[in-house]
């Protein structure tokens, strides 16, 4: 074990307990594994409860937004107890605690959101006044500028908690990431991925990135080796965006980069929380400009949308 940091020792993986952060903990490890020429006795997963993982009877906006699902972890990395902590990119606030960096990406997974029903086959079955249930302010104020007419419940819960939701007739459609579901190993739970043009994904939707604290050069030498250079681009751009915009999470946000020959190309927009309004754009720019072109575009659509728009 003599790449590791403290070869007497396995090296430590902080991560929420949910069964989708275990298997992301799980692929961090295996990359790592293979990276190395480790053997998995080199690791020890340890799972660590968040306050988002605590509460369950109260929306998530209402507790706060970012970081529910991740101070816990952050605190438990500060202090030494784990060695590296592994994210959903989409859970973390654009600022890490001092002391603390995300330094490595790994390849990003499917970056849209799926349809879940057990009747209807697409968000177009579903008839006027039909019931869909989800957490997430972007994808609510998203449905309600696309379909006014569908009526949205708050709907909280891990894969198998929502599935029995629908099952229990609590509403007839959901969503999720679809790239949860492959992570879990259950993608023909979506009934169909939604076109990005269709429901842009929340930020950083689909990556995970593993942190570490900043002074730890074992460690970040041991992370640069499974590090996916495309995925840490685009999350530049996106997370620049979400700085420039407000990374509360209490905002409907969409934003997402691609990277074609090494070109990005930056799509994002905002909504008012009731669905009227939706100010959409887009840049394009080189990679050393990811987080130039981030900024500029929340400037845009900010200066487009006029004073108080996500507030309301
Ligand atoms: N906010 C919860 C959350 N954070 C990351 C994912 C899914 C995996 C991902 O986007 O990487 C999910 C669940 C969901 O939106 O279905």
């Amino acid at each position: 074990m003599t790449d590791l940091p403290d070869p007497d020792r396995p090296l430590r993986i902080g991560t929420r307990g949910s069964p989708l952060a275990l298997a992301q903990a799980q692929e961090t490890k295996i990359r790592l594994m293979a990276a190395h020429g480790l053997p998995e006795a080199a690791f020890v997963i340890v799972p660590i409860k968040t306050t988002g993982d605590r509460v369950q009877d109260r929306s998530l906006s209402e507790l706060g937004g970012k970081g529910l699902f991740t101070r816990e972890i952050e605190d438990a990395l500060l202090a030494g107890e784990i060695d590296i902590a592994v994210h959903s990119m989409k859970d973390m606030p654009t600022l890490q605690p001092g002391g603390l960096a995300i330094t490595c990406y790994l390849p990003r997974e499917d970056v849209r959101d799926a349809f879940v029903s057990l009747d209807a086959r697409a968000l177009g079955d579903l008839p006027p006044g039909a019931v869909v249930g989800t957490s997430s302010l972007r994808r609510r104020a998203q449905l309600r500028h696309r379909r006014p007419d569908l009526e949205v419940v708050e709907f909280r819960g891990n894969v198998q908690t929502r599935l029995r939701k629908l099952s229990e007739g609590v509403a007839e459609a959901t969503f999720l990431a679809m790239a949860g579901l492959r992570r879990l190993g259950l993608p023909e739970i979506a009934k169909a991925p939604i076109p990005v043009d269709e429901m842009l994904p929340a930020v950083a939707q689909g990556a995970i990135g593993v942190e570490q604290r900043l002074d730890d050069a074992a460690v970040g030498a041991l992370l640069a080796r499974i590090n996916d250079a495309d995925t840490c681009h685009r999350l530049r751009a996106e997370r620049a965006l979400l700085a420039g915009l407000d990374g509360s999470c209490q905002t409907p946000i969409a934003g997402l980069a691609t990277l074609s020959e090494g070109k990005l190309r930056l799509r994002a927009e905002i909504l008012r929380p009731d669905g009227s309004e939706c100010v959409a754009g887009e840049t394009s720019g080189g990679i050393a400009e990811a987080e130039d072109l981030g900024a500029a575009l929340a400037a845009e659509l900010l200066g487009r949308a006029g004073p108080g728009f996500l507030a309301s």
